[in-house]
């Protein structure tokens, strides 16, 4: 198949090179937005945006054939993640290739920031001269606070080291190892406040680091801290920033992103006080970075489309192991027994647990994600895959457990789905031989052989002569040919299973005169895709 894909942002060129050499044709179209947006993206298998083109629901909507939204960059709060997921849209970033660059960014503000660099250009630009208004101070030996000691925080901490400060980080989710593999003391976030001669902040903007500093915890601060902010918009909350200068809390503040951007009128008059410096989002913003991301973006789409692998992926948790041989072989007998399940479960079942066994147990997550795919495919009209099953199964309230065990008593793996309603059938196990050979080795106790590809009739029956005789003979009159079948018994003359693989599709008409055989009960008719090549 072959791919299309649309470039929305200010994306560098090797993003359309990489796209060609791996045969994806490309376009290129800015700054598209509304109706030509939505009349646009219709055909396109994916897109790629950097930070200003807005992936709302609506543009997923439009994107009929959207198979992935690429950012060429980290932050993806320009993206509804959520309603691609439902969607089943991937979402990829490039989470390290503006790293460097941003980093490096911060470093420059904190130092523009202290020696009052920006107001001093404008000023002599201007034809003025004033040595002492611009008088700043050094970072020598001064403490950086750091919220956020992910890579970027990592890699000004390095780099701001250099400079002889002394670092601080706040960040619940760093290691003990990692800080002190960095040098860094890691405290507490009043401490880190209250101790810092200048604060960095290097986290996404979430509600726990909307914020962080705001007039409601000027007292917290150090007096006359700096404050530096190349991360998201509102981490410091940008109205009172004016008031923290002008009440002493703060000595200057350096911004590079904004809630708004570009800013609103009111946020640019609160952009004018002279303390406070700006770049119109710079962070990522150098060749080798747009080089960088634009190379890994396209690279990584090219990769996900042809399904060789998902580095980057951020929804669609499992969809990664995909690629990995080993676990291909279940995935499809897990899709394939999901469906069947679900088949023979009686209306309205919500509730299964899904057990495996062997060596497939090592893969559990991804394949309940394709078993709901096979289950839910019956239900949901939109297209169920592995990113967005888990989603669906959310929303229709299904109740799943999973259990896991090293070793299967019986074959070297084993997935076995339970339905916990009251119905005729309870449990049904299946396992792969070879690499495509899918058979249900179970039902209800029962031990059967079945292939799982085609049209199956499966009933229960009185286990006495001429029961399939019937059945053949009812097929036979409406001249539909039996391909293969299948018996299981507990006890000789109790209860026994059959299955039966007709060689054609049957519609209801046709199954009339099977259900009305008498001895034969729970007649279930189980259409199933063939096995993939
Ligand atoms: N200005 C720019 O152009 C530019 C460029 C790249 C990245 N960014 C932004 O910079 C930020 C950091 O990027 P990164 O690549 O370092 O991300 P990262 O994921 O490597 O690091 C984020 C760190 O924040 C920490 N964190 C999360 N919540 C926290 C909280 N409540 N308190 C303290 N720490 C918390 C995480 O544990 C993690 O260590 C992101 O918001 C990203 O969008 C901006
Ligand atoms: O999150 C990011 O990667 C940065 O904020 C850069 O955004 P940009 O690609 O719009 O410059």
């Amino acid at each position: 198949m072959s791919f299309k894909v649309l470039i929305l942002d200010n994306v560098n060129e090797r993003c359309e090179e990489v796209f060609k050499e791996r045969g994806v044709e490309v376009v290129r179209n800015h700054d598209l937005s509304g109706q030509e947006l939505y009349d646009e993206i219709k055909s396109y298998h994916g897109i790629v945006v950097r930070s200003s083109t807005k992936v709302t629901e609506e543009v997923l909507e439009a994107g009929e054939n959207l198979k992935i939204v690429g950012r060429a960059g980290v932050g993806v709060d320009n993206i509804d993640i959520e309603a691609a997921t439902k969607r089943g849209i991937l979402v990829m970033n490039t989470p390290n290739g503006n790293t460097i660059s941003t980093a490096e960014h911060t470093c420059g503000m904190i130092l523009a920031l202290t020696h009052n660099i920006p107001q001093a250009v404008d000023k002599v630009k201007g034809g003025g001269w004033d040595r002492k208004k611009y008088m700043g101070n050094e970072v020598y030996n001064k403490t950086l606070g750091i919220v956020g000691l992910g890579k970027i925080g990592s890699e000004v901490t390095q780099r701001m080291q250099h400079f002889n400060m002394n670092i601080k980080a706040y960040d619940p989710f760093a290691s003990v190892e990692q800080a002190e593999r960095l040098g860094v003391e890691l405290v507490e976030l009043d401490e880190l406040l209250g101790t810092s001669d200048f604060l960095t902040v290097h986290t996404p903007l979430t509600e726990k680091t909307k914020g962080m500093v705001s007039m409601e915890n000027a007292d917290k601060l150090k007096k006359g801290i700096f404050l530096i902010n190349c991360a998201r918009g509102g981490i410091y909350k940008e109205e009172d920033l004016p008031a923290l200068i002008d009440e002493g809390y703060v000595a200057g503040v350096a911004l590079d992103v904004y809630t708004t951007e570009p800013p609103t009128d009111e946020l640019y008059e609160i952009l004018q006080h002279p303390k406070i410096i700006t770049t119109p989002h710079l962070g990522a913003s150098t060749d080798e970075a747009q080089e960088k991301v634009a190379e890994q973006i396209a690279a990584q789409m090219a990769d996900a489309l042809e399904k060789k692998d998902f580095e980057g992926s951020l929804n669609g948790k499992s969809i990664s192991l995909t690629t990995n041989k080993e676990v291909q072989p279940y995935l499809e007998l897990a899709q394939k027994l999901g469906s069947i399940a679900i088949q023979l479960a009686p209306e309205h079942a919500n509730e299964f647990s899904f057990e495996y066994s062997g060596a497939c147990a090592k893969f559990s997550d991804v394949l309940t994600d394709s078993i709901l795919k096979g289950l839910l495919s019956h239900h949901v009209s939109e297209a169920v895959n592995l990113i967005n099953a888990r989603h669906y199964a959310e929303e229709r309230g299904l109740n799943i457990r999973e259990t896991t065990a090293s070793q299967s008593e019986t074959f070297n793996d084993l997935i076995t789905i339970r339905l916990k309603e009251d119905g005729e059938y309870q449990k049904i196990s299946a396992t792969v031989f070879g690499e495509k050979d899918y058979r249900i080795v179970e039902i209800d106790g029962f031990g059967i052989e079945l292939g799982l590809e085609g049209d199956i009739l499966m009933y229960k029956n009185v286990d006495k002569p001429g029961m399939l005789a019937k059945v053949s003979y009812a097929l036979a009159k409406q001249e539909i040919n039996i391909a293969s079948l299948s018996l299981g018994r507990t006890m000789k003359g109790t209860n026994a299973i059959t299955a039966v693989s007709v060689d054609k599709k049957m519609t209801e008409e046709e199954l009339q005169p099977l259900y009305d055989l008498e001895d034969i009960h729970a007649l279930q008719y189980i259409s199933l895709p063939s096995n993939q090549d």
